[in-house]
């Protein structure tokens, strides 16, 4: 039986929830999938480093005590020395789920380099090396023979990217629109239902569906890397977060939402980026007040649904979780099968 050993770069909702899933359902992944999973490396801001090569007993990392780290155990370390296991670690498969940093994209664009350059195929659901530096990382991959893939980078678990990209190749995509952000979508819900955003936003961060500074789901800067990434990837644009205006929720008021229910309308954010005449994109975020009968008004909760306007088909829209901790991970293991099967295709073409 083949097997990918896996490198866990932040240990948080995200990448927890992917651990959970090896240790709970491996050996019937293994029987599907063809491949086992194991876990040989684990870095993180708070607990420090673990790397094991025989692999990392995941129940036990799952019983340490609140403050505890890995120190004491063969291989940990107190602190985190996250170049020198995604450089050193046995791992072929780096998974990086460290904070979004939607400023620079670090320290996860450093992950993400550093595994590629040291031959290590990388999936992140970690918006900022995708929307900053996509292009040069997906250069760096090709590079070195091995896969970059971020499903989860737009719309969690809800395969997007890869269902624009393959099941609708041949069609032309001439613009994109969506709602974006489960955060701002379940705040929105609750606050139409009497919640101050406020607590609305604490039980958002508590479902582990905000970012670890929800400022990013509230101001929309948030959707605005997730619009870079569809723009980039899916109308051939090259622009950056700068080419995005942006305002968020935060500008919608209890009123507000009051007066557009008088009206038969609802508040959602929405993302979007189409291709102009003279072949420019144009993106944008914004609070909308769209009518009842709108497709996308009815997305509710951390519910996430993009639009794809196409030359041959007209409109497909698909919609599903746009944000969690298992919805996410999931995200992440769709693209550990997609990064086995480009390792399978590159061994059968000699390469
Ligand atoms: N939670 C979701 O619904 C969701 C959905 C899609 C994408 N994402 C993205 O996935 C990533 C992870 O999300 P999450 O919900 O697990 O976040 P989280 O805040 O629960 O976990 C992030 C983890 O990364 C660790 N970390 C941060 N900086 C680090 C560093 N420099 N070195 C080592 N460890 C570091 C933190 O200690 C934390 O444990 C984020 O980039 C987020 O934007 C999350
Ligand atoms: N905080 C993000 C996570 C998914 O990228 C959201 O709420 O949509």
């Amino acid at each position: 039986m083949d097997r990918h050993d896996i490198a866990l770069i932040g240990f948080g909702g995200v990448n927890r929830a992917l651990a959970q899933i090896i240790l709970d359902r491996g050996d019937e992944l293994a029987a599907d999938l063809g491949f086992a999973l194991r876990v040989v490396a684990i870095t993180d801001l708070r607990l420090g480093s673990l790397m094991q090569a025989d692999g990392i007993d995941l129940a036990d990392v799952f019983a340490m005590s609140d403050g505890e780290t890995f120190v004491g155990r063969p291989g940990g370390t107190a602190a985190p020395q996250n170049d020198y296991v995604i450089r050193n670690s046995t791992a072929d498969i780096v998974v990086e789920a460290t904070f979004t940093n939607p400023i620079d994209g670090e320290p996860g664009i450093s992950h993400v380099r550093a595994a590629l350059e040291s031959g290590k195929s990388v999936t992140t659901t970690n918006k900022g090396p995708v929307a900053l530096a996509g292009l040069e990382l997906n250069r760096l991959a090709a590079a070195n023979g091995v896969t970059f893939q971020y499903e989860g980078s737009v719309v969690s678990g809800t395969p997007i990217l890869r269902f624009a990209s393959e099941t609708l190749q041949g069609l032309r995509i001439n613009a994109v629109e969506g709602i974006l952000n489960g955060t701002s979508n379940y705040v929105l819900g609750q606050m139409e239902s009497g919640m101050t955003l406020d607590v609305a936003v604490a039980e958002a961060q508590s479902l582990g569906y905000a970012e670890a500074d929800p400022t990013a789901d509230i101001e929309g800067s948030d959707v605005q890397l997730k619009v870079v990434i569809l723009a980039n990837e899916l109308l051939g644009a090259d622009i950056t977060t700068a080419d995005v205006t942006r305002r968020g929720i935060s500008e919608v008021s209890a009123a507000d939402i009051i007066d557009a229910a008088a009206q038969g309308k609802r508040y959602k954010l929405i993302g979007s980026a189409f291709r102009n005449a003279a072949g420019t994109v144009t993106a944008k975020v914004e609070p909308v007040a769209l009518p009842l009968t709108h497709p996308l008004a009815s997305v509710t909760g951390p519910t996430n649904a993009v639009s794809f306007d196409t030359d041959l088909l007209g409109t497909v829209t698909v919609s599903g979780p746009g944000a969690g901790r298992i919805e996410t991970a999931y995200a992440l293991l769709s693209d550990i099968i997609a990064i086995d099967a480009h390792q399978r295709a590159r061994v059968e073409a000699g390469r």
